[in-house]
């Protein structure tokens, strides 16, 4: 039994159906990439997962329990955390106060900050120098860069201990290195989260890859390793052939 396991799930907009009969089993600790073309269902399939978007069918189970009818924010209780594309950090808060915020998961408790502090401050050293931004606590969420930003919301993952970790397109508009320093996270995260990573740089997931998963059409086209994955002429058909092409 997996840590997340999606059976036969579907979801229909109109006449269209994004995702298509969907199975996927991912382990506890396990970090899958979702690769596919563009309107494959990759970040719809996230959506079903954390329960901004209902399943027309098919069942979610999350521990081995049915999540499916869940809402949105019960999934979040249970440990469901989902980074955006677009970064949710409050602007005008320092990296310290947004971790205090994710902790709390309520700005009203802001005021037993220094129960906060000394419980967690471990924890939350831990977190912001795996992040990179133990010298920036004090430092505005809108003064940081576009990398530091990422990694904050990540850090805020972290720190509400999410279970299982959804990320769409971490990567974009990272510079190579703040990339590359994303995939030594990511890599020291395994085993200890979840995580299902929705990414179109090939660099960077060959650097993080355990199995990768192939969606087309919102169905799943191939699964594997890396190497079997770029190998597989069904895949080059659908999807790599024109990455390749694009970033040539
Ligand atoms: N709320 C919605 N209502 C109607 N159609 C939707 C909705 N959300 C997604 N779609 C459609 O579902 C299909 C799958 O979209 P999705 O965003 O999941 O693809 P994707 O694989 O994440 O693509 P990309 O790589 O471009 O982000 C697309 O055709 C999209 O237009």
């Amino acid at each position: 039994m997996g840590h997340l396991e999606l059976k036969n799930l579907s979801v229909q907009f109109g006449g269209l159906k994004a995702v298509n009969n969907l199975d996927l089993s991912v382990a506890q600790g396990e970090l899958r990439c979702l690769l596919g073309p563009n309107g494959a269902g990759k970040s719809t399939t996230l959506d079903l997962i954390c329960g901004k978007t209902a399943a027309t069918s098919g069942q979610i189970l999350f521990e081995g329990r049915d999540i499916t009818g869940l809402s949105e924010h019960r999934r979040a209780r249970l440990g469901i955390g989902r980074k955006f594309q677009t970064p949710s950090v409050f602007k005008e808060l320092t990296v310290l106060e947004n971790m205090e915020i994710a902790r709390s998961q309520n700005p009203g408790i802001l005021a037993s900050g220094f129960v906060f502090r000394t419980h967690i401050r471990g924890r939350l050293k831990e977190v912001l120098e795996l992040v990179e931004l133990k010298d920036h606590v004090h430092t505005k969420a809108g003064n940081l860069s576009h990398g530091q930003t990422q990694w904050l919301e990540i850090a805020m993952l972290l720190i509400q201990d999410a279970k299982l970790i959804l990320m769409d397109e971490p990567t974009a508009g990272m510079t190579i290195q703040e990339t590359r320093r994303t995939g030594e996270i990511f890599n020291s995260l395994k085993g200890h989260h979840t995580m299902i990573v929705v990414e179109h740089d090939m660099t960077f997931v060959r650097q993080i890859a355990e199995t990768v998963t192939v969606m087309e059409l919102g169905a799943l086209l191939a699964q594997g390793s890396i190497e079997e994955i770029e190998n597989d002429p069904k895949v080059r058909a659908a999807y790599l052939g024109n990455e390749v092409a694009n970033h040539a």
